[in-house]
């Protein structure tokens, strides 16, 4: 093993700002803080002030100090902060001190590592925290919040305690081979096994609420040029972003627009309209239009009212393959058009009427979109990644497989790894069970000094 090392880093954001936090997580913290002010530490958790200096003695800033002893600290290491002033230069220039002191500078979420290795918390929590942090929306914030205080971690471990109590009959049957075929045939394992399968289920469903809020919804319009995407993207945003002229072709560049809509995070993205052209500048950003559509999570498909443009052909000239859940058809340009706001059917699609430039019908828009995401925002929702999805999606397919052992197969022993299959993909979501590069992955993605 390496002997763990002391790290440093800025805890606060680079900029200006009134004060600015240097955190130092490891068994010399200690030692570098008392070597920094040239003074004995202040008690546990109490704040002193102090002047911090370099090897000459030369003051670099003046604060506070405040150090937590191991093993009560974010950490769970011995850790000190160095509370200073907010500023780029006089911050970096303590982070050296304390580096030259023997500190080494932490890598990019290594103090939220460190408390994970040391049980501070597990790996949702963590999670939570990097997430909690990225929130786009007060809805999200909240959800993060629920996490890190341990509202999904509570969920998945009683599902495991079900399962776990699950593999302890299936295991019985196998060990007394006399009963096994009335143990396995008798119902109460099914009936066991149904009831995780449910759980499961349950804690799904949550969770598929909270990574929308975590990842948000992206909805790109397009249609042809001079449909009105552009001022349907303006209106949704309430500011006037993207330029709207009575040209066809205005819009060249794809142009992206962040929005809560009750809650739900969005990224509005308008494009160049859809046309065959000559023109190079305008044929790059229709290419860029469709990389667009293909992420699109849902398609508004604006068309202009008042010409004979037929929708359904104009989706089938523009996208052949498209899915149609993910399209929205947008009847724009009612005003001119003599037409009242309205949502209807069209051969199966969704239709909108609205009119962008007046903003009415736009309530109906937010429903549909909402809709659509399958948002129904609770106070209990927690924050969730894709990771933890699929995690409980390849537990679903073991739970399955186990399942399919019992019922057709009476096969007590493929059924029993099965369940322990299905219990090490849900342990991975708390990291009781987790491979060392999916670590890695997580930490690696916060940022410095977290
Ligand atoms: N100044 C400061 N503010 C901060 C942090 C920080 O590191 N420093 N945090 C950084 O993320 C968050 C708070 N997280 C923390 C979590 C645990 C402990 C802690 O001392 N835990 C001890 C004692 C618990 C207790 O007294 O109840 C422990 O777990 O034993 C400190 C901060 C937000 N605010
Ligand atoms: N009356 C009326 N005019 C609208 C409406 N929506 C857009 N327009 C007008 O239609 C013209 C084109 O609008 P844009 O939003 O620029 O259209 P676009 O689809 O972004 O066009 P390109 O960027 O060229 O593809 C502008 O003159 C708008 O003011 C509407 O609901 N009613
Ligand atoms: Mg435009």
């Amino acid at each position: 093993m390496t002997p763990t090392t002391t790290i440093a880093a800025i805890a606060t954001p680079q900029g200006r700002g009134g004060v600015g936090v240097i955190r130092l997580s490891g068994p010399n913290a200690f030692a570098i803080a008392e070597a920094l002010t040239s003074k004995p530490l202040p008690a546990p958790r109490m704040a002193a002030f102090r002047q911090f200096c370099d090897a000459q003695g030369e003051v670099i800033d003046e604060g506070l100090i405040l150090c937590f002893p191991a093993p009560h600290s974010f950490t769970g290491e011995q850790v000190v902060e160095v509370q200073g002033h907010g500023g780029v230069v006089v911050q970096n220039a303590l982070l050296t001190r304390l580096l030259s002191l023997g500190a080494t500078a932490a890598r990019a979420g290594e103090f939220s590592l460190r408390a994970f290795e040391n049980g501070k918390m597990d790996l949702v929590q963590a999670e939570a925290i990097s997430d909690l942090i990225d929130a786009s929306s007060q809805a999200a914030a909240r959800s993060a919040v629920r996490s890190l205080q341990g509202a999904f971690s509570a969920r998945v471990n009683a599902v495991l305690e079900q399962l776990i109590h699950l593999r302890l009959h299936v295991e019985a049957a196998i060990d007394f081979p006399e009963e096994e075929i009335d143990f396995l045939a008798d119902g109460r394992i099914l009936t066991l096994l149904e009831q995780v399968q449910e759980a499961v289920a349950q804690v799904q469903k949550s969770a598929k609420q909270g990574q929308l809020l975590r990842e948000g919804l992206q909805v790109v319009i397009a249609g042809k040029p001079n449909a009105g995407k552009s001022s349907l993207l303006n209106a949704l945003a309430g500011v006037d972003r993207a330029i709207v002229t009575d040209i066809a072709g205005t819009t060249r560049d794809v142009l992206h627009e962040k929005i809560t809509l009750n809650g739900l995070p969005i990224t509005l993205t308008d494009t160049a309209g859809l046309r065959e052209t000559g023109d190079i500048v305008e044929q790059e950003g229709i290419k860029r239009a469709y990389k667009e559509i293909e992420q699109a999570d849902l398609l508004l498909l604006v068309y202009d009212l008042t010409t004979d443009d037929d929708p359904l052909a104009l989706a089938d000239g523009f996208f052949h393959q498209l899915d149609h859940k993910r399209l929205l058809l947008i009847a724009n340009k009612a005003d001119l058009a003599g037409q009242t706001p309205q949502q209807d059917e069209l051969n199966g699609f969704r239709r909108i009427v609205l009119s962008a430039r007046q903003e009415s019908g736009l309530e109906t828009l937010i429903q549909a979109i909402s809709a659509h995401a399958g948002y129904q925002p609770e106070e209990t929702t927690f924050i969730a990644r894709t990771r933890h999805l699929d995690a409980m999606m390849r537990c679903q397919q073991h739970l399955a497989d186990a399942r399919v052992q019992l019922v057709e197969f009476y096969a007590g022993e493929l059924m029993a790894e099965a369940l322990r299959l299905a219990q090490n993909a849900l342990s991975e979501i708390t990291g009781e069970f987790s491979a060392d590069d999916l670590l890695g992955k997580i930490f690696g993605s916060f940022c410095i000094g977290k």
